[in-house]
């Protein structure tokens, strides 16, 4: 009887997500894809999936297995990794704990911040900065534990770094060499910027899909325990930080208004994915490289809307 309740329950979420997908597949027109990597303007701006993973199972619909890069939802990521590496009293002398209201991209309260310190980590001067706080050997050793880090949260030993869109966003990225440059004069940290920025840009090119996403949100909403296994990942401490800058910086510009409508700690992508957590219950990604003029995926957003109305997982 039980089991046929779970079939039954199992079977409606199916249903829903697809009928979500149709619902929502015409909207990829308002937004547009990121077209500043170069490589990512070449990706199809129709594309929209969803994936939820609960204690259940994973579900899934549309474009559930087409691989985009990571690019800032691995910023979160980064974050934990950094945390685990020299804890938090050493991370927030780097990063602060406010969200910008200004875009991801910006520089401009860099200069202004009497100690030219990023606002947070979920903004790229932040996510730079936490970059060069990763641990390793050599570059590559940085690189190959930050991937390494991903693919045990997202249960996926498979995952890669795109190099196409690695060379990309490594030739055209002066922005962000400029924010590299900015953060190593005002000694936030005293490596090459070259090299950090090798770091920043490979962790951006992870190649994942929608069930990847969920899975690690999955991670987080179990604070930092493995779904599978009940291994406890990193420490419960570090996942409430990263979601709560989720919470309040996770869309960049447009946190507070997916607060409003929303209600779940997230991070997006201009790659067009969002990771998103029903703490305790769920773990959600959605993709969508149509983006609104904030960088966060168009359907994306809608899709989340709908889903957090229906289940009733707004956390506030
Ligand atoms: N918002 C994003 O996803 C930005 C990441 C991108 N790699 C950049 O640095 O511009």
């Amino acid at each position: 009887m039980f089991r046929n309740c779970a079939i039954a329950a199992a079977a409606k979420m199916h249903d829903y997500l697809n009928q979500l997908v149709e619902a929502y597949a015409p909207a990829a027109r308002q937004g547009r894809v990121a077209t500043y990597i170069p490589e990512l303007a070449k990706v199809d701006p129709d594309g929209i999936g969803i994936c939820v993973r609960t204690a259940e199972g994973l579900y899934c619909a549309g474009d559930a297995e087409t691989k985009f890069t990571i690019q800032s939802v691995s910023k979160p990521m980064a974050l934990i990794l950094a945390l685990m590496d020299w804890g938090p009293d050493k991370i927030f002398e780097k990063v602060g704990k406010e969200p910008t209201g200004d875009p991801f991209n910006s520089m401009i309260r860099l200069e202004t911040h009497e100690k030219h310190k990023p606002f947070n980590p979920m903004i790229n001067a932040g996510a730079i900065s936490i970059a060069a706080m990763i641990k390793g050997d050599s570059t590559a050793h940085k690189i190959e534990r930050l991937l390494g880090f991903v693919r045990k949260i997202a249960h996926n030993p498979n995952i890669e770094i795109d190099q196409r869109v690695y060379l990309s966003e490594k030739e055209t990225g002066h922005r962000n060499r400029s924010i590299a440059h900015f953060l190593r004069a005002m000694k936030n940290f005293d490596q090459d910027p070259d090299e950090v920025l090798e770091v920043y840009f490979s962790q951006c090119s992870i190649s994942l899909n929608c069930s990847d996403l969920s899975n690690m949100a999955m991670v987080l909403a179990l604070d930092g325990k493995c779904y599978v296994t009940g291994e406890q990942l990193f420490p419960v401490e570090y996942a409430k930080i990263a979601k709560a800058y989720m919470v309040t910086c996770g869309m960049y510009d447009g946190s507070g208004e997916f607060a409003i409508h929303v209600g779940l700690p997230a991070k997006s992508g201009v790659g067009g994915g969002i990771m998103a957590v029903s703490p305790g219950q769920m773990g959600i990604g959605v993709y969508g490289p149509a983006l609104d003029p904030k960088g966060n995926s168009v359907v994306g957003i809608k899709m989340l809307k709908a889903l957090s109305d229906t289940y009733n997982l707004n956390i506030f």
